[in-house]
């Protein structure tokens, strides 16, 4: 049995429609996975896969040696995955409050939330459509948290942001991590920030994975990311 997440010779996409091309990747326990592509590259097809939200043609997709493709999103959830989609996905008219307790499952406290985003705390009492861009997004992030995933998905949550909110998201991200438990994947167009974060990262075009190593290789060796995803580093 392999622990963690597997996608063993995965293609899936939309409809009759192929995305993912036999992808293989393991996500052990702890881990931290960057993933870095160009747009379209199928990133957040990859992350959809392994929610649930795309349609599987092709592979398996197992949590623990167990199989799952076969199961709901909300089945996975309560398996321990946690999307934040690229789209927030918050309740615009309900309070940050009542956006998080809609989410809550098992043990989880708003404490634990609002110790993670002393700002949602400040901002409880107002509605998720008058949030900042930066809130908007501690706000998704919280409301996945609550559900207590063991493995988080993150798609893109740098977009748009603030460079002060990115390193204050980047280090909520560090601290999650921090006792070994959880393991997240990290999609970003920020190469750099993800890749200072993750212990490996995959390089995703076309629906494929075309390079995979350390991360700290391939913060060494930007002439990789440029050869297999036409991507430079930036500062
Ligand atoms: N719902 C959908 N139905 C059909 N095709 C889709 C759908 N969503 C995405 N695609 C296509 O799948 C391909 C991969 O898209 P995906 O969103 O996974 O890429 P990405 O790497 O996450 O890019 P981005 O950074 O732009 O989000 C693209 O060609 C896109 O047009």
């Amino acid at each position: 049995m392999t622990d963690g997440l597997t996608l063993t010779n995965v293609t899936s996409g939309y409809g009759p429609t192929h995305v993912l091309d036999r992808v293989n990747l393991n996500l052990r326990p702890g881990e931290r996975l960057a993933v870095i592509g160009r747009n379209g590259a199928g990133k957040t097809t990859l992350l959809a896969t392994i929610m649930g939200l795309a349609k599987l043609h092709e592979g398996t997709v197992t949590l623990n040696g167990a199989p799952i493709h076969g199961l709901s999103p909300h089945k996975r959830s309560s398996l321990g995955l946690g999307l934040v989609p690229q789209t927030r996905d918050i309740f615009k008219s309900l309070t940050v409050e009542e956006n998080l307790l809609s989410a809550k499952r098992g043990s989880a406290t708003l404490d634990e939330a609002y110790a993670l985003f002393p700002r949602l705390k400040e901002r409880r009492k107002n509605g998720g459509g008058q949030l900042s861009g930066g809130e908007q997004q501690m706000l998704a992030i919280a409301r996945t948290l609550m559900t207590e995933p063991d493995v988080i998905l993150l798609d893109e949550p740098l977009e748009g942001l603030a460079p002060v909110i990115c390193e204050q998201l980047m280090q909520v991200f560090e601290d999650l991590c921090n006792d070994g438990r959880r393991s997240v994947v990290l999609v970003e167009q920020h190469a750099t920030a993800a890749l200072k974060f993750a212990d490996r990262a995959v390089l995703m075009a076309n629906g494929a994975i075309v390079h995979e190593g350390p991360a700290t290789e391939l913060l060494a060796r930007p002439d990789l990311l440029n050869r297999h995803i036409g991507v430079a580093l930036s500062a």
